[in-house]
C-alpha cells in the first residue's frame, strides 16, 4: 500500500544507498509540486465559490501556476536527472506568483507570506547559494518595489517583513550549510566503515567474509549463464621461516607486496581476497581451467621476482598455487575452495614455488 502510494508519486525510482540526501530532496520536490498545485487550486476553488474574491488577471496567473506544478510533477516522476531543470523553473514560477499576487491582489494584505514559505524550499532543493540569491533577490525587490504598490505596506509593517526575511534566510543557511556537511560526514565515515568491515586491514584485499559473499554471488550469475569459473588458492612457502628469519614486519611487507601484485595481476571482474595469515584466494569468473592455469602460472613468477625490500634487504619469496575448475554441475563456493586447496597441497608437498590442477596433469 505504502509502496504503491510511493510509485504513485515518486514514479519508479532507485537512489544508490549513499544517496540517501538526494533521493530526500527528489522526494521533496515531488511533494512540493504536487502540493502548490493544490494549494492553487483550493485558493482558486475559494474564489469561485466566492468565499475569498481574487482579481481576474490573478486567476489567470494561478490557474497557469496549477497547471505547470502539475505539469512539472509528471515531468520530475521517475526522472530524477530531470531534478535541476524541474526545481529552478518551479521556483522561477513562484517568484512570478507570488509578484502577481502583490500587485494584483492588493486587498490581500497577508499575500507577502508566500515569500517566506518560499526561502526554506529554494535552501533544501538548490542549496546555499541558490537560497542567498533568492533570499536576497526577495528582500531588494520588495524594498524597491513596495511604494509602486497599489497599496503600499506601512514603513514599520515593511521594516518587519524585511527584517524577517533576512533572519529566515540566515537561519536557513546556516542550518542547511551545518546539515548538509553533517550529512556528508556521516556518508563519508559509513563508506569508511563499510570497507573496514569488507576490507583486510595490512593488505586492503577482501576479507575472507566479503571474499566468500561475493564469489557467491558470482557463482549464481555464472551458473545462470552456463559459465564456468576458476578458483586460484595461493598460499607462500616457508613463510614462517621469513617471520623468524627477518621479522613479523618483513613478513606483513611481503604480505603487503603479495597481495599489491595479485590485485594487480587479474581483471576488474576478478576477486581476489586474504583468506588466512599467508593465504589468499582468487575468484576467476568465465575462466576455464586453460585460462586459470596460464593465470597461476603468470601469478607464480610474478611472486618469484618480486623480491619485497625490508630495510636493506631483499626478501625471496615463492608461492604454491591450486586450481580448481567448476564442472558442469552447480559446485558452491565452499566445495571449488576445498578442492583448490587440496590442489595447492599436492604442489607443496611436490617441491613449492609451483602450480596445480586439482585431480588433473596440467594442461601445457
Ligand atoms: N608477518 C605476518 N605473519 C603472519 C600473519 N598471519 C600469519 N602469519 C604467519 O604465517 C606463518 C604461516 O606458517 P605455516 O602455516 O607454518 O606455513 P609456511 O611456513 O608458509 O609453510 P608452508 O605453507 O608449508 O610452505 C605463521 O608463522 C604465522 O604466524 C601476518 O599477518 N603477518
Amino acid at each position: 500500500m505504502v509502496l504503491s502510494l510511493q510509485k504513485i508519486l515518486f514514479g519508479p525510482v532507485h537512489f544508490p544507498d549513499n544517496d540517501e540526501y538526494r533521493a530526500f530532496q527528489f522526494r521533496f520536490l515531488c511533494i512540493v509540486l504536487i502540493a502548490g498545485g493544490l494549494v492553487t487550486l483550493l485558493l482558486l476553488g475559494g474564489s469561485v465559490g466566492g468565499v475569498n474574491p481574487i482579481s481576474r488577471q490573478h486567476s489567470v496567473s494561478m490557474t497557469a501556476f496549477t497547471t505547470v506544478s502539475f505539469g512539472l510533477w509528471l515531468v520530475l516522476r521517475g526522472q530524477p536527472q530531470r531534478f535541476y531543470p524541474v526545481a529552478w523553473t518551479y521556483e522561477l514560477i513562484c517568484l512570478a506568483e507570488y509578484i502577481s499576487a502583490l500587485i494584483f491582489v492588493s486587498e490581500d494584505e497577508m499575500r507577502v507570506i508566500w515569500f517566506f514559505t518560499n526561502i526554506p524550499g529554494v535552501y533544501i532543493l538548490l542549496g546555499q547559494r541558490a537560497g542567498m540569491v533568492i533570499t536576497a533577490l526577495t528582500v531588494t525587490g520588495l524594498a524597491l518595489a513596495n511604494r509602486h504598490f497599489p497599496r503600499p505596506y506601512s514603513v514599520n509593517g515593511l521594516a518587519t517583513v524585511l527584517s524577517a526575511l533576512v533572519y529566515l534566510g540566515a537561519f536557513f543557511h546556516v542550518y542547511g550549510a551545518r546539515s548538509v556537511s553533517y550529512f556528508v560526514r556521516m556518508r563519508e565515515s559509513n563508506q569508511r566503515l563499510r570497507h573496514i568491515a569488507s576490507h583486510d586491514a595490512l593488505t586492503d584485499l577482501l576479507n575472507a567474509g566479503a571474499y566468500y559473499a561475493s564469489c557467491d554471488q558470482m557463482i549464481h550469475l555464472a551458473a545462470r549463464q552456463g559459465k564456468p569459473y576458476s578458483v586460484l588458492f595461493v598460499d607462500l612457502d616457508h613463510f614462517k621461516k621469513i617471520n623468524d628469519t627477518y621479522g613479523h614486519e618483513a613478513g606483513d611487507t611481503v604480505l603487503r607486496s603479495v597481495a599489491s601484485v595479485l590485485a594487480a595481476s587479474v581483471r576488474q571482474s576478478d576477486a581476489v581476497g586474504r583468506i588466512g595469515g599467508e593465504e589468499f584466494s582468487v575468484f576467476l569468473p568465465d575462466t576455464d581451467r586453460h585460462g586459470a592455469f596460464r593465470l597461476a602460472e603468470q601469478l607464480r613468477q610474478n611472486i618469484e621476482q618480486l623480491r619485497p625490500k625490508s630495510g636493506e634487504i631483499f626478501i625471496p619469496v615463492t608461492a604454491s598455487i591450486g586450481i580448481a575448475t567448476s564442472d558442469h554441475s552447480d559446485m558452491s563456493m565452499a566445495v571449488i575452495q576445498r578442492k583448490a586447496d587440496q590442489a595447492m597441497y599436492v604442489a607443496k608437498q611436490q617441491g613449492r614455488n609451483r602450480v596445480s590442477l586439482f585431480d588433473q596433469p596440467a594442461p601445457f
